[in-house]
């Protein structure tokens, strides 16, 4: 018998969990794809059913492997990766979740984190975890289960209850319970995990009340964590690779080398600058994160945020009927010759960062007789270049080396006009993959070095292929009267 030469990936998102099945060329076989339920209890709670996410695992999944015409024995592993900082808490006896996950999105914590910053114990968890103290990270939502779960802090004292992002539950569920481990990448977002000495941190665990005895073990992004249990897809396929899934697009990115950069652009925007083994301190409110773990080293990432990419887009079509598809926005701004003075700033949900302004509202700004609709779709546009070009400006500033280049996916990247504009604003190259599924590939890759399919970090870069890149043209005095042009509109969104 042959040695399996496919991967399977499976890329559980905030909206959606994928399956693909990759050869051993990288190439796409096939996908499986499905969308669940979003809960919003109560005003700024946001939860999913990890009997959802569950089922939708399980039948993606079968269903790639079965569009593949693939048997389970072909496939060599499986690569985990997931929607960061989301929490689970669950009976170590059944597998039962306690209670729905807490989603990343979800504030339910804001007081708890308002008051901890207010004693002074940010400095703490910045310093250990490189995160700020917010609740988009999983340790008060955890602590948050642990106080209203009627008796769960009583049966996590007991060791009854297990924690784990979802990488950590799928990987309990698929080896049948047998191993409760995540890799450092997702630990990172937990706020309990100190980066620099990769391990749980004891202070940290007593700041937010969380005991021991229900943190899963942390192991390298790429190594055996298990094996499925043979019901599941016919054969007991390891499971070799998890990482969290900004990290794992920097990674399908081939983002290896200190420098190297992406930004996946969707509904917002994850731009992530590998730093190498430098864990690069941000004094602009960045995050610092593990980029990855393997052969038990760990590389550090600079990463940031905006809230806005993809969305300003989404409300030209439907909050204000401009466009009836996304992609109409491409010709729109290369009608025009320029932006004719108009910019907009999607502060629609405040700005991220490195604003960090929760009360920042959106604005238009410069509109004349002579603005037009594509005046504005070009507005929308360019806002993305300029929030990126903020982001690169205070990873600079920060220390980070320059990106060598930006490396973009994600649904909007495959808009042209924008990737020449982010190229002319950033003055770098930026490079667009044949391959969107960025995600995917990373758990891929991680999973497929482990099993020894591929080599290392080199033989999967070498595989990645690049659809198009943009090389930076434009005059400097342009980009300087843009860029001026942009503060001034953002100066007024500020609140
Ligand atoms: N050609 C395009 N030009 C500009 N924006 C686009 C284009 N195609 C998609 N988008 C935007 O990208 C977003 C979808 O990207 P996707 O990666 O699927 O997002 P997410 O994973 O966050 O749901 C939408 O907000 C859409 O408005
Ligand atoms: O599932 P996504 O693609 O929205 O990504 C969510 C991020 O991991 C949150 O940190």
């Amino acid at each position: 018998m042959s040695e399996p030469r496919y991967i399977l990936a499976i890329d559980q998102g905030t909206t959606s969990t994928r399956s693909i099945v990759f050869d051993d060329q990288a190439r796409v076989v096939a996908t499986g794809q499905a969308e669940f339920a979003q809960h919003y209890p109560e005003d700024g709670w946001v939860e999913h059913d990890p009997e959802d996410i569950w089922r939708d695992t399980l039948a993606t999944a079968r269903e790639a492997i079965a569009e593949a015409k693939l048997a389970a024995t072909d496939i060599a592993a499986v690569g985990i990766t997931n929607q960061r900082e989301t929490t689970l808490l669950w009976d170590r006896a059944t597998g039962e979740p306690i209670h729905r996950a807490i989603v990343w999105q979800d504030r339910r914590t804001a007081d708890h984190c308002a008051t901890l910053k207010a004693a002074g114990h940010e400095v703490l968890v910045r310093e250990r975890t490189g995160l700020l103290l917010d609740p988009y990270f999983s340790a008060t939502k955890l602590s948050w289960l642990l106080d209203n779960v009627p008796d769960a802090r009583a049966r996590a004292e007991r060791g009854e209850l297990a924690f784990g992002t979802i990488d950590c539950f799928l990987l309990w569920r698929m080896t049948g319970g047998r191993v409760h481990a995540t890799d450092a990448t997702n630990a990172s977002r937990t706020m309990l995990f100190d980066i620099h000495r990769q391990q749980w941190d004891a202070d940290l665990l007593v700041l937010f009340d969380i005991p021991a005895s229900v943190l899963p073990e942390v192991r390298d992004s790429s190594s055996l964590f298990g094996h499925c249990v043979p019901e599941l897809f016919g054969a007991p396929i390891p499971i070799a690779g998890i990482a969290g899934d900004q990290q794992a697009a920097l990674i399908g990115q081939g983002c290896f080398e200190r420098g190297s950069a992406k930004a996946t652009y969707g509904t917002g925007c994850f731009m992530l600058l590998n730093t190498g083994d430098k864990a690069v301190r941000s004094e602009n409110r960045l995050l610092t994160t593990t980029a990855y773990r393997l052969n038990g080293k760990a590389a550090y990432a600079i990463e940031g945020s905006i809230f806005v990419a993809g969305a300003a887009i989404k409300w030209l079509r439907d909050g204000l009927g401009l466009i009836t598809h996304a992609s109409q926005t491409d010709d729109m701004a290369t009608r025009v010759a320029d932006n004719g003075g108009v910019y907009m700033v999607p502060a629609f949900v405040g700005l991220g960062a490195p604003h960090w302004d929760a009360h920042a509202r959106g604005l238009i700004t410069g509109l004349t007789l002579g603005s037009s609709a594509a005046h504005v779709a070009r507005a929308a546009l360019e806002s993305v270049g300029y929030q990126t070009a903020d982001l690169v400006a205070a990873m600079i500033e920060d220390g980070a080396a320059r990106p060598s280049a930006l490396r973009v996916d994600g649904g909007m990247s495959a808009n042209d006009w924008l990737c020449q504009f982010l190229a002319d604003i950033l003055e770098i190259p930026v490079e667009r993959p044949a391959n969107l599924e960025t995600t995917a590939l990373g758990a891929a890759f991680l999973a497929g070095m482990a099993v020894g399919l591929w080599d290392g970090p080199e033989a999967v870069k070498a595989l990645t292929r690049q659809d198009r890149s943009f090389t930076p043209a434009g005059d400097p005095q342009r980009r300087a009267d843009l860029l001026a042009g942009w503060r001034k509109a953002l100066e007024r969104a500020l609140a």
